[in-house]
């Protein structure tokens, strides 16, 4: 495994990476060297400044996770990537206090000119009345994004005695109540009653420019906003605008639209916002501490890893999937994505609907990610394509195939049941399996045939006449061509007069083996099955 950084992260992080990948940290690479270089790698990990975008994506053919070195994805073009099958992780927990205590430093320093007074004092001056502040107690402000960093600081201007209101649809009002913040509907009601505004948003169409000019119009004249989240949600031109007319008193600022890499090189920085005495600014220090880098590192690296080796991760771009109960289901993910192996490699017309039944105890579980396991397997092995939870929904869809789940307490001689019923143009056909102990996956229903074997690579199917000799014959040829039987399974269907053998064998089966089998009078179909 190839791993690529192009940013700088933690040491540890880089050690437990390099225990099991190759790891490049190549911090002066241009955009033009690293779009040359990427499809050398499995792996990428940014922090915010490099823009992984759809070209870049395009580009690396290899490409199986791309890790964030924090929390915003908003460099990354996480559809690009899911369109690819490519998993986006991040580490959103690493970071957040190390972000919010820095929120409570900017607003600070602004209320109290602390930067310019020390520039001041550096020069040589002594100006205490030129630095009058504002102190915070007693004041309102506005925490607009509750979510992970927002609620952090929250409760901290609490601790100053602040009168505080949020601006969050996304939230719940028992959440407003539980930290004690009153909840406002509208950005217009918060520009009207803040004295201090601190924003905590993600950076979307929807909350990119949420404050600019028609906002600040409506602000008090005392108003101080901080931007620690990302840089354009409070517009930039609007905010130099307000802060040079002195329609507001100030800004403190983190972050910025366009922020440049910090190389090797140590590129320069200049905005407009820089000429102004009423703001401060910090170069997106936010995560900037040591135990947040340590954390990013070490959570970033151990999430790529996963990641790659195919673990249960907790994915940007794994919608809503309960990747918790994951873990606790991975016998069953096992089952139902060899159950999907199944279907093309015994059927060639294209499935056309998928009914998956659970039943017995499994029907009480959150089944998704086990349908998703299913389809999958039914896929991965007859598309070029890579795919994965991230992008198998997307695939189903384009294929216009219709997956229903469906649940069922009840279920007769198992305690849990998987079975799938895939109906093409011409049939419908019916696999069922079911966990044995704790993990063994067993398949007990093969295309109506009862049976009970255990999913394995290197597997042979043979319907023949039920009749005898066949059988002796099959593995008479197998015998003779050195392929070990491990173990076999016989049913028979009375009725239509057929029997269905399931043979696990220790090695390949070559085609013309294969061949031969087929050639045996009564054998009406053989397969190499690999689950
Ligand atoms: N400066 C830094 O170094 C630094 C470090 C970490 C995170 N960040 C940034 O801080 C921001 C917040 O991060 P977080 O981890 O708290 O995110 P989060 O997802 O936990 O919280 C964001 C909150 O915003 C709310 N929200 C989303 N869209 C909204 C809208 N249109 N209107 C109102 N509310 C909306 C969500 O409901 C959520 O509660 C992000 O932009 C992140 O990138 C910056
Ligand atoms: O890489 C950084 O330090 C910035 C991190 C921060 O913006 C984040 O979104 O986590």
């Amino acid at each position: 495994m190839r791993i690529l950084v192009p940013e700088k992260i933690e040491e540890n992080g880089l050690e437990i990476l390099k225990q099991k990948a190759d790891v490049d940290v190549r911090l002066d690479l241009t955009r033009e060297q690293l779009l040359e270089c990427i499809d050398q790698y499995d792996a990428l990990i940014v922090r915010s400044a490099t823009k992984v975008d759809a070209e870049l994506i395009s580009r690396g053919i290899n490409l199986k996770v791309i890790g964030r070195a924090g929390t915003g994805v908003d460099n990354i073009d996480v559809d690009a990537a899911t369109e690819r099958g490519i998993i986006v992780v991040n580490t959103p927990d690493s970071n957040n206090m190390s972000a919010a205590e820095h929120s409570i430093a900017l607003l600070l320093a602004l209320c109290r000119n602390i930067p310019q007074a020390y520039m001041s004092l550096k020069a040589g001056k002594w100006e205490r009345s030129k630095f009058k502040g504002v102190e915070l107690y007693d004041k309102t402000v506005a925490v607009l994004g509750l979510g992970r960093i927002g609620s952090l600081v929250a409760s901290r201007l609490k601790a100053f005695g602040m009168n505080v209101i949020g601006y969050d649809p996304y939230i719940p009002q028992e959440r407003f109540d539980s930290m004690g913040v009153e909840k406002v509907d509208s950005i217009n009601e918060i520009m009207q009653r803040a004295d201090f505004i601190t924003v905590h948003l993600p950076k979307t169409n929807e909350t990119m420019g949420i404050i600019s000019k028609k906002e600040f119009d409506m602000a008090k004249k005392e108003l101080r906003i901080v931007n620690c989240a990302r840089g354009g949600i409070v517009d930039e031109n609007a905010l130099y605008e307000a802060l040079k007319a002195k329609r507001i008193a100030g800004a403190a600022i983190d972050v910025f639209t366009n922020e440049p890499k910090e190389g090797a090189a140590g590129e320069g920085f200049s905005h407009p916002l820089l000429e102004l005495d009423n703001i401060v600014f910090t170069p997106h220090l936010g995560a900037s501490t040591v135990e947040a880098q340590r954390n990013v590192g070490l959570a970033i690296a151990q999430q790529v890893l996963n990641a790659l080796e195919g673990n249960v991760v907790e994915a940007v771009n794994l919608h809503g999937l309960n990747m918790k109960a994951a873990t606790r289901l991975a016998p069953y993910l096992n089952l139902a994505e060899k159950m999907g192996r199944i279907y093309y490699q015994v059927e060639s017309l294209p499935a056309e609907q998928i009914e998956l039944v659970y039943s017995g105890d499994i029907s009480k579980e959150d089944t998704r990610i086990i349908t998703l396991s299913y389809l999958t397997g039914l896929l991965q092995p007859v598309t070029d394509e890579r795919v994965n939870f991230v992008n198998i929904e997307k695939i189903i869809h384009e294929r216009g195939i219709q997956v229903i789940e469906s649940k069922n307490s009840h279920v007769d001689y198992f305690v849990n049941l998987i079975t799938v019923n895939v109906k093409n143009k011409e049939r419908m056909m019916t696999f069922a399996g079911t966990i044995f102990g704790k993990e063994e996956p067993r398949i007990v229903n093969f295309d109506g045939f009862e049976v009970d074997f255990m999913p394995t690579e290197h597997m042979l199917m043979v319907q023949n006449i039920d009749r005898p000799g066949i059988i002796g014959q099959v593995c008479t040829i197998l015998g003779d061509n050195s392929i070990n039987i491990a173990n076999m399974k016989a049913s028979r269907n009375t009725k239509h007069g057929i029997n269905l053998m399931v043979l696990d064998v220790d090695s390949d089966i070559s085609d013309e083996v294969l061949a031969a089998v087929k050639r045996v009078d009564g054998v009406l179909k053989a397969k190499e099955l690999n689950l």
